[in-house]
């Protein structure tokens, strides 16, 4: 390889080798943290077109020894097929209205185009990946939430056997968020919550969410790097947080019961899972309880 040289912003002259020593010595802890953690990463549909370099990042993170869980959403691809299916797309506080010619095609996208997609990608890329839904050895139990809202589930339970097992055989489990409600119905479940109840239920060292957004932004618009459970709740109810990111921040204040560490970070950046795992400078929203 050629040595290459660049100057820092004082000044100094160095090699791309004395970078690599920086960045491997700056990572190495990090490295050594992680290994044997499980890391449930929430992949949003709204940066799904992101999704080669996020798979990069999670097949690097196993095989360094971390267990990364990938949680994945679809809401802009299913309303890009209810278009074309001349469906309506409906919202309320951030969860579609599901009605049962919708729940068709939640399925269809969430488990035939996105999931299988991603799977296919790792694969390509040289990981070892398996996707299921909530729905696969029972995983995730709901109930039906609200009768005005559809078939759309509240979390019951979520027993992580399926996912544990996958990890324990060396792969990447790929999580579409379906679950299964009573008498063998299937609910449509937001991503968030499927993920942060995941994250719960394995005891995950750390929930991060990839969105398209650089974090939680205030009534001002500039970002929120550390935000409190009581702040958050005053930012919902005063409409500062709105849309798809209630139930991101619901999510993230259900799994801080159990889980450490939960982030909002931009998926759009490049490889944005690498340096907020490995690095000193975190990137996002950090929710602390
Ligand atoms: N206070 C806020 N700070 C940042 N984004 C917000 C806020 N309130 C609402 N949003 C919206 O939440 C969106 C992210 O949620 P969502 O569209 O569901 O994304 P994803 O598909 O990643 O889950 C952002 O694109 C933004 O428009
Ligand atoms: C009930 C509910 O809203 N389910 C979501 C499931 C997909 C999802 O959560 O996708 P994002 O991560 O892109 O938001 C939906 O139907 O859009």
């Amino acid at each position: 390889m050629a040595i290459s040289f660049s100057r820092t912003p004082e000044g100094d002259v160095i090699s791309d080798h004395h970078l690599i020593a920086q960045v491997l010595g700056e990572a190495l802890p990090y490295i050594d943290f992680l290994k044997g953690k499980t890391l449930v990463i929430k992949l949003g549909g709204s940066t799904l077109e992101h999704q080669r370099a996020v798979l990069q990042d999670i097949i690097w993170l196993r095989a360094l020894g971390a267990y990364p869980v990938l949680v994945h959403g679809g809401g802009p691809y299913i309303n890009e097929w209810l278009t074309k299916l001349n469906l309506p797309t409906r919202f309320v506080n951030g969860l579609r209205v599901t009605d049962a010619a919708t729940l068709e095609v939640v399925r269809m996208v969430l488990l035939g185009q996105v999931n299988q997609g991603l799977v296919l990608m790792a694969s390509q890329m040289g990981g070892k990946a398996i996707g299921l839904s909530g729905t696969d050895g029972g995983m995730v139990r709901a109930h039906m939430i609200d009768e005005r809202l559809g078939f759309v589930g509240e979390v019951d339970s979520v027993d992580p056997t399926p996912v544990e097992a996958l990890l324990k055989d060396g792969y990447i489990p790929i999580v579409a968020p379906l679950s299964e409600g009573p008498d063998g119905t299937c609910l449509n479940i937001n991503a968030d919550l499927v993920a942060a109840h995941l994250a719960g239920a394995l005891n995950a060292e750390k929930l991060i969410f990839l969105s398209n957004v650089s974090g939680i932004c205030g009534s001002d618009g500039n970002l929120i790097s550390e935000l409190r459970e009581s702040e958050a709740r005053k930012l919902i109810d005063d409409g500062v947080i709105h849309g798809g990111m209630i139930p991101k921040v619901t999510a993230c204040l259900d799994a801080l019961v159990a889980v450490p560490r939960v982030h909002i970070v931009d998926g759009r950046d490049s490889h944005v899972l690498l340096r907020e795992l490995f690095t000193d400078k975190g990137a996002g929203t950090m929710i602390i309880r």
